[in-house]
C-alpha cells in the first residue's frame, strides 16, 4: 500500500481538475437521472445502448487497477478515485473539505442516490462521510488509518443540504481520538467518535493536504 508521486506542477493539477470534474458531474447526474426517470421502456432501452457505447469508448484506454492515491511534489493530494471526495469517482457526493481552525468542515447535498429510509440518508453513507471526515481531521501531520469508529444517530438524516465538521480530541503518540458530526438546518442529525492511527510507515512521510479530492 503506497501513495503515488505525480510529478505535475499545481497549475496542471488545477488544469486537470477541470476537465475530470465536468465528466464526474455529468455521471453523477445520469445516475440521479436513472434512479428518477419516468420515460418508457423503449426510451431506457435506447439509453441503455447509448451509455454502453461511451462506456467502450472510455475502456478502450484503461489505466490497471484503481487510480490510487496520488501527491505531487508540493503535497497536494489527489485522492481522485476516492470513495468520498474523488474528483474522478461519480460515487462520491464529493465532499469539499475545508481546513478551519479547530478541524475540518464541509457543506454538501446528497440526492436520491444515497437513500435509506424513505427520504433520508443511508446510515452508512453518514458513517462513512463521518469515517472520512474524522480521519482527515486526524490526518493533519499524516494520513491516519481508522482503527475503531462508533456512530450515534440521533435523528433521521433527510436528503439534500447538510453540514458535517470533525475534530481532533487527543493525541498519544500515533493515535488520535477524533469527533465529528453532521447536522441539517434543525441540528445535528449524527455524531461520531472514532480511533485513527498513524500507521509506522507513515511516520516520516511528510503532511499531505486532502481537502478537495
Ligand atoms: C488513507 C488515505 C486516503 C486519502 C485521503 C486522505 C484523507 C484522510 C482521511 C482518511 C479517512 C479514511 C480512513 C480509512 O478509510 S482507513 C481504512 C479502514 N481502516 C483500515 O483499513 C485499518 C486496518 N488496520 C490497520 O492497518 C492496523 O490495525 C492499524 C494501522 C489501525 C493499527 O496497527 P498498528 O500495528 O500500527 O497498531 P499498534 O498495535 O501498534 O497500536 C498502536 C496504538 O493504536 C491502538 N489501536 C490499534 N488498533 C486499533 C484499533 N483497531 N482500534 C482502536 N485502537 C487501536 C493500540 O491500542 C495502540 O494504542 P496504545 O496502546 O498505544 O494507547
Amino acid at each position: 500500500m503506497q501513495f503515488i508521486l505525480e510529478d505535475i506542477a499545481e497549475a496542471e493539477v488545477e488544469r486537470r481538475r477541470g476537465v475530470y470534474t465536468p465528466l464526474t458531474d455529468t455521471v453523477r447526474d445520469l445516475v440521479d437521472a436513472v434512479i428518477r426517470t419516468e420515460v418508457g421502456e423503449d426510451a431506457l432501452a435506447v439509453a441503455q445502448r447509448r451509455i454502453a457505447e461511451i462506456v467502450a469508448d472510455l475502456r478502450s484506454e484503461q489505466m490497471d487497477g484503481p487510480y490510487g492515491v496520488r501527491h505531487t511534489r508540493e503535497n497536494t493530494g489527489m485522492a481522485w478515485g476516492n470513495a468520498v471526495i474523488g474528483v474522478r469517482n461519480a460515487l462520491a457526493p464529493p465532499l469539499n473539505v475545508e481546513h478551519v481552525d479547530d478541524g475540518v468542515r464541509c457543506e454538501f447535498t446528497l440526492g436520491a442516490a444515497y437513500e435509506g429510509p424513505p427520504g433520508c440518508v443511508h446510515g452508512g453513507v453518514c458513517a462513512m462521510l463521518l469515517d472520512h471526515l474524522l480521519g482527515n481531521a486526524a490526518s493533519y501531520e499524516s494520513a491516519c488509518y481508522t482503527g475503531t469508529i462508533t456512530i450515534r444517530y440521533l435523528r433521521p438524516t433527510r436528503l439534500g443540504a447538510l453540514t458535517a465538521r470533525a475534530w481532533v480530541t487527543e493525541q498519544t503518540g500515533r493515535k488520535r481520538i477524533a469527533r465529528g458530526t453532521i447536522s441539517d438546518a434543525e441540528g445535528v442529525t449524527c455524531e461520531a467518535e472514532g480511533v485513527f492511527i498513524v500507521p509506522r510507515s507513515a511516520l516520516d512521510a511528510p503532511p499531505v493536504r486532502w481537502s478537495a479530492g
